[in-house]
């Protein structure tokens, strides 16, 4: 089932011929599953090379077929669906569900991005003199490079990658070494579906080694990378000193406000499905919960009895609810969280305890009261951790949901229109979903504020960051 692992460099998978090398290894068992290939810088020059002469070839290619490409790309999506997901599974721990539905989310990426690279419109500025003609053109910028992370290790690289070659541009990508696996399948899905060889290349490796590399080397005009805040800084740096575009997908803190009018019913639903889904690995995960004080212990305590439902297991298994963390490191992690927490004078609800066994499971959990001084209600604790605290004001949950620098999502549920608009007005968050769990979707902008990164992926948006404006005028 799961693959034997190689490179995508001008249109041939291949082995790397980098010294090191490193294991894949199966969250739910802690067994090896394969050999990660690492790159030398070799076989990154032959795929720099690669992806400047398909450039120059691409770029020229009409957008019409580019989206015939993509149909085809979302067609084969749909048919490999089932293996791709159960793959993405072994490595990274999502229950099968989750991991077919999101590899069948970028199905509808592929349609988004074949259906707005043929609205790729410059424009005619009315000019001042009669002879004058004055226009300006979109035109893709180049070779780019994408750093995709763990958690959605299909859909969060085919965001990038389907966007730069929807735009024109050729795409080196480096997935997560957690995760090569999906982002090698999704190279064959390209390269089925007749990609031009070099326009989409994947290494694997050294992950220093590889963006030192490529980010420094003049071919390339633009890099995009999703994963943590530090790691973000580290790129975006290295880039700016490079002069290289970027679009950064970062770390989040996302705020729940929860008003005493709301839906508590369908609050609880839709929050413990999202706050646990993929284990709580999710950039966007409801994390810090603000409950109105007249609504508090009720809510916590319907909360915590619909996460007692949540069934934690291997994520092949079918009846599973909630897999394990995708790396081993992160389970002492979640402990630390809630130990924190606790000294500070937090209550634990449930779960908060370290299984013992093989597998980095760690149970869905639950804090109340968490102070505002705790490790928790500061640092992204990216799994399976709902802390609660209660609220009296709009002014005051406001205040306290902008008090860190994280600003990528946040949610709100009330039945009050007013209430809805100061809140959504009040947030300081790229992306607000109100009543419900909304965002992420092809046709929608993905994207955060403040150090959560910046530039937008999918909707309308999703070429910008590949495009640059060439400002024509001429006199006839
Ligand atoms: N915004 C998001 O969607 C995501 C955010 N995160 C953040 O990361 C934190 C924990 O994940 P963890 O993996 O430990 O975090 P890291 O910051 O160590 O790694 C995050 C991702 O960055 C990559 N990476 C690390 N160093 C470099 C580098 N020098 N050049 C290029 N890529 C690099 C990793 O790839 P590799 O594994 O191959 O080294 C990994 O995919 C979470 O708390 C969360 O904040 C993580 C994933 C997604
Ligand atoms: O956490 C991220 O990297 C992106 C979240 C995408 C969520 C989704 O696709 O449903």
């Amino acid at each position: 089932m799961y693959p034997n692992l190689k490179m995508y460099i001008g249109g041939q998978f291949v082995d790397g011929h980098g010294e090191s090398s490193q294991s894949v290894m199966n969250p739910s068992n802690n067994e090896v599953l394969a050999t990660l290939p690492y790159a030398s810088e070799s076989d990154l020059d032959r795929a720099l090379e690669s992806s400047e002469q398909a450039f120059r070839l691409w770029k020229k290619e009409p957008a019409v077929e580019r989206s015939r490409i993509l149909r085809k790309v979302a067609e084969l999506i749909r048919e490999r669906a089932e293996n791709t997901g159960r793959v993405l599974t072994l490595e990274q721990g999502k229950p099968v569900r989750e991991a077919i539905g999101e590899v069948l989310s970028c199905a509808e990426h592929a349609e988004w991005h074949a259906e707005e690279c043929r609205r790729i419109y410059g424009r005619v500025i009315p000019s001042r003199k009669s002879n004058v003609q004055q226009t300006a053109l979109k035109e893709p910028i180049g070779v780019c490079v994408a750093f995709s992370p763990w958690n959605f290790p299909f859909s969060q690289a085919f965001r990038k990658v389907v966007a730069a070659i929807g735009a024109g541009c050729t795409v080196i990508l480096k997935g997560s070494s957690d995760t090569p696996a999906s982002v090698m399948l999704m190279a064959q899905i390209f390269h089925d579906a007749g990609l031009p060889k070099g326009v989409f290349n994947v290494v694997s490796g050294d992950s220093g080694m590889i963006s030192e590399y490529l980010i420094r080397s003049p071919i390339v005009q633009k890099i995009s990378f999703t994963g943590s805040t530090p790691v973000g800084r580290k790129l975006a740096s290295l880039a700016g000193a490079n002069m290289k575009r970027c679009t950064m997908e970062l770390g989040g803190h996302a705020p729940v406000i929860v008003c005493d009018d709301a839906d508590i019913d369908k609050a609880v639903k839709d929050l413990v499905g999202f706050k646990f889904r993929n284990a709580g690995q999710i950039c966007i995960c409801p994390t810090r919960f603000f409950v109105q004080r007249n609504i508090y212990n009720d809510f916590v305590s319907r909360f915590s009895e619909e996460v007692k439902t949540i069934k934690v297991g291997c994520g092949s298994d079918d009846s599973t609810t909630m897999g394990p963390l995708a790396q081993s490191r992160r389970v002492a992690e979640m402990q630390k969280f809630v130990d924190d927490a606790c000294q500070k004078g937090g209550v634990l609800v449930t779960g908060g305890e370290t299984p013992s066994g093989a597998g980095n499971f760690y149970p869905p959990t639950v804090l109340k009261d968490v102070p505002d001084d705790a490790m928790f209600m500061n640092d992204e604790p990216f799994g399976p951790i709902a802390g609660f605290v209660p609220f009296d004001s709009i002014t005051e949950v406001l205040e306290r949901a902008n008090q860190l620098s994280f600003g990528l999502a946040a949610y709100a549920y009330t039945s009050s229109v007013s209430n809805a608009h100061r809140i959504t007005n009040g947030l300081e968050a790229g992306m607000v979903s109100v009543n419900h769990i909304g965002l992420a979707l092809a046709e929608t902008p993905f994207g955060g504020v403040k150090e959560s990164g910046y530039g937008r992926e999918g909707g309308s948006e999703t070429f910008d960051s590949y495009l640059a404006t060439k400002f024509v005028t001429q006199m006839s």
